[in-house]
């Protein structure tokens, strides 16, 4: 196990023992002699790692830089003064408790140790042997690891069997919990205030960033990137703990939180609101036991329980020890922090680090936490670091009172000391946990294999492959509606309407036959003047017929054919990939619907422009004079006949409704006679019929008018189908007798026009640029909208997050493996360790650790 690198062979062992809850040794109130011993086989430790650098402590950089190739990256950093921002110094005011360490600053080993203990950078000595700083450095790199498996871990989710332990702090309300972790950090970013801000578990990662020079937050599942100025941080997790409504008092959905420095440790911690010990009177008065029980879920074994209990308040009445007791009885995996010690006699202070009543085998820490009033404006932007600022007060206050927490008093003070022990406690309880959580995840990477397999069929997944899977799907897919609409499809939507447009002209200008008496004067139209039924008998130079046929063709002409067809063309093809969406596997994702969307209404909207206006120059003679060929005019008559018989067919089908409504055919009838006399002047109509006339309703009347209307419609249509099945209709030059067969024919023209122009500007550009676009569009998404397209589909989610677990788990299972090789490798170190203490007989005093 390579935590005995730190702790020593036999204090390791027994701490093994210990958390297995079988430790039989009386620690006890002797923590002080199991640091010895723990110092001891850390210089085991140390003697095999002389072993690793080439035997040689004391030769100079360049003596040892040629041993270099065997040795590790991390060791060659150290060589290098590569690991930290500067050499270990000799300078500065070492803390009380700190062992000294000879031969201080040679090869500059334990910079990036003293970076990371932030020693040398707040202007303390790193008193550490070089053997212990290397060791050091490499429980860093180990534990590190081991952070980040529990990282992964968490990624993966919340299963208490698939995690590693880490350290979770309580502590009643104002016990100095936030300044502790604060101190540690360097800087102030816990929530603040007097409306129990803490209301959710703040999980905090602090990883170690030796060569970086920016310290920074991130909230990995919030996305909001690095934040570099801490008072943001804090103004985020207020926002999320005051997110958490008041009634609920608290939640257990923790708040994910990674800080990157090179002034911090590697350390995993958790928040949790400070313990309560009444509820305020506008407080729920069940807050007290939700903020208990929330403590209670996080304080179980492995985790370690960091208790924070002010010196002025009787350790008696610690609200944290007493909580870690009802779970860790023998005071195995819980450190004692006592804050504030500057508000209590140094005496006092130091009877309460050594508490007889509540002995806790890894010990009491002492610390003053507090920012020093004078500096704190200093750093209230929110950047600057207060680690140093907090260290000197916390020194200047220890040194003053060297008879008790000098180098040869039992206890131990201070925050370094404090951030050394939980880096060492967290890499030991991670370690014996390692096993644990092996064995966990090989379990869950069975169960997500068997899924996988039995679920889909193994079939392989990312966000990124369904996306270009889809893609090209709807891609085909598109192709292969683009060889189906082509120039007929065009010329089938541009007749359709235009043959409305036709029917609109030709019932406006030549079918209008006026209910005289039914309608206003004003709207009495010029058809009074030559009814219908003349026209077949007209002289050609009628210059009312012939103005009409002008009139009606220029309407049509000038219709703006270029914007109409155009339009209704985009549109169409609007509509045909809107269903296309529909149909494709972008259907689930709501996103995708409407990036496409707006991808081809783009394309469209910009092609429309041009197109619509040159095609209206194409047409433009037409407007001038239309030639219709026999075969033209053939066409139009068969074409035109089909259309008028359709409209005959809806007439007669309105007229049936209406007599449905009526009350059958011999009401309708009646009401329709009525009328009908009204028109002749043979009845008269009171009024306007407003109140009813005739014996019939007002709106039986209405109705009758619409039926009369629709009868009207049909006689005319039945005449003008015969004067078109006429000889007289079978040739253009009498195109003034048969008005609907060279509208038609002029319309039949305009469509030529238009589905060839639509066809090469509009159809084939779209169908070149539209995929292209979507291409370009989708292929640059950022990974994680990629992400959450993807998991819109909730079939997708479920094999993307099956793929994902089982991923992440071989990447742990391989990281584990990695480690245990590590660990292998370091106990047959201790073991050589030992056998040179032995034949050396040297024993050096170390740090006490445990
Ligand atoms: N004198 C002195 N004051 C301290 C020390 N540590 C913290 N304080 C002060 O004690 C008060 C409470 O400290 P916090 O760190 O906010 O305590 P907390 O446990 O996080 O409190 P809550 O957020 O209310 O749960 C603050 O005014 C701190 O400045 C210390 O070591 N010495």
């Amino acid at each position: 196990m390579f935590g005995a690198a730190m702790i020593g062979g036999v204090a390791y062992l027994q701490y093994q023992a210990a958390q297995a809850g079988t430790y039989a040794v009386d620690m006890f109130g002797r923590a002080k002699d199991v640091a010895v011993g723990g110092a001891t086989g850390f210089l085991d430790g140390a003697g095999s790692m002389f072993e690793q650098v080439g035997r040689g402590w004391g030769k100079t950089k360049e003596e040892v830089s040629g041993l270099q190739v065997q040795t590790p990256q991390w060791m060659k950093d150290i060589y290098e003064g590569k690991a930290g921002q500067e050499e270990g110094g000799s300078g500065g005011s070492g803390g009380p408790n700190e062992p000294q360490r000879s031969g201080v600053g040679a090869l500059g080993a334990g910079a990036a140790t003293a970076g990371a203990f932030a020693l040398n950078a707040e202007g303390e000595e790193d008193t550490r042997s070089e053997a212990v700083a290397a060791k050091d450095d490499q429980m860093m790199m180990l534990t590190r690891k081991m952070i980040e498996i529990r990282s992964l871990l968490q990624t993966i989710g919340q299963s208490e069997s698939l995690s590693l332990p880490s350290i979770v702090v309580v502590g009643s309300q104002s016990s100095g919990k936030s300044s502790v972790l604060e101190a540690i950090v360097g800087h102030e970013f816990l929530p603040k205030g007097s409306n129990m801000v803490t209301r959710r578990p703040i999980e905090l990662t602090l990883v170690n960033t030796p060569k970086a020079h920016v310290e920074y937050g991130e909230f990995p599942s919030l996305g909001l990137g690095k934040i570099t100025d801490f008072s943001q941080i804090q103004k985020t997790l207020t926002d999320l703990n005051l997110a958490v409504p008041e009634e609920q008092c608290v939640s257990d959905d923790p708040i994910q939180l990674r800080i990157y420095s090179p002034n911090v440790p590697d350390l995993s911690l958790i928040d949790l609101p400070g313990y309560i010990q009444v509820e305020a009177f506008d407080q729920p008065t069940e807050l007290k036991t939700k903020i208990q029980e929330l403590c209670d879920k996080y304080i179980q074994p492995p985790n370690v329980i960091l208790a924070i209990s002010a010196a002025d308040v009787d350790l008696a009445n610690s609200t944290a020890l007493r909580a870690s007791r009802r779970v860790d009885p023998r005071g195995e995996r819980t450190i004692g922090v006592v804050t504030k010690m500057d508000l209590v006699d140094p005496i006092r202070g130091a009877q309460i680090l050594t508490d007889r009543n509540y002995p806790l085998r890894l010990g009491y820490v002492g610390v003053v936490c507090k920012v020093p009033r004078d500096t704190k404006s200093l750093f209230s932007r929110g950047s600057a670091n207060i680690t140093s600022a907090i260290t000197k007060n916390e020194s200047a206050y220890f040194n003053a009172h060297p008879e008790t927490f000098g180098p040869n008093s039992e206890v131990m003070t201070g925050t370094p000391s404090l951030r050394k022990k939980l880096m060492h406690v967290l890499e030991a309880t991670m370690s014996a946990s390692l096993a644990t959580t092996s064995e966990a995840i090989h379990q869950e990477l069975a169960e997500a294999t068997y899924e996988f397999k039995v679920q889909y069929n193994e079939r392989p997944l990312s966000a990124e492959s369904y996306l270009a899977e889809s893609l090209d799907a709807f891609k085909h897919a598109f192709k292969g509606f683009s060889d189906t609409f082509g120039r007929k499809e065009v010329r089938e939507i541009v007749k359709q309407e235009l043959d409305q447009q036709v029917l609109n002209l030709l019932a406006q200008r030549y079918w209008n036959r006026p209910v005289e008496s039914l309608r206003p004067i004003d709207q009495l139209s010029e058809g009074l003047a030559e009814s219908l039924e003349s026209l077949p008998k007209a002289d050609p130079e009628n210059p009312l017929w012939n103005l009409k046929l002008d009139a009606s063709t220029s309407t049509l002409t000038k219709l703006g054919i270029g914007r109409l067809a155009t339009t209704i063309t985009a549109q169409a093809l609007q509509d045909s990939v809107r269903n296309l969406v529909q149909t494709s596997t972008f259907s689930a994702h709501p996103f995708a619907v409407q990036a496409i969307s707006a991808a081809s209404e783009d394309i469209l909207r910009d092609l429309s422009y041009d197109t619509s206006d040159e095609l209206e120059i194409c047409i433009k003679p037409y407007k001038y004079r239309v030639e219709v060929s026999d075969q033209e005019w053939k066409r139009g008559r068969a074409n035109i006949t089909t259309a008028l018989q359709s409209e005959l067919k809806d007439c007669d089908a309105a007229n049936r409704a209406i007599e449905d409504i009526l009350g059958g055919k011999r009401k309708a009838k009646d009401v329709v006679a009525f009328i009908d006399r009204v028109r002749s002047g043979s009845a008269v109509l009171e009024g306007d019929g407003v109140g009813g006339a005739g014996g019939f309703s007002a709106a039986l009347l209405q109705k009758g008018r619409e039926a009369l209307f629709l009868r009207d419609r049909a006689d005319i249509l039945r005449m003008r189908l015969a004067a078109i099945k006429s000889r007289q209709c079978g040739t253009p030059a009498n195109k003034l007798y048969c008005p609907e067969v060279f509208l038609d024919a002029v319309a039949d023209k305009l469509t030529s026009t238009a589905d060839l122009f639509l066809d090469a500007e509009l159809l084939s550009k779209f169908y070149y640029q539209f995929p292209r676009k979507l291409e370009r569009e989708f292929r640059s998404l950022d990974e994680q909208t990629v992400e959450k397209f993807a998991r819109e589909d909730p079939k997708i989610r479920r094999h993307l997050d099956v793929v994902r677990r089982k991923e992440l788990l071989e990447v742990v299972l391989k990281e584990m493996e990695g480690l245990r090789m590590l660990e292998a490798r370091e106990r047959k170190n201790v073991a050589r360790g030992t056998q040179t203490e032995d034949m050396g007989g040297r024993r050096k005093k170390g740090w006490g650790i445990f």
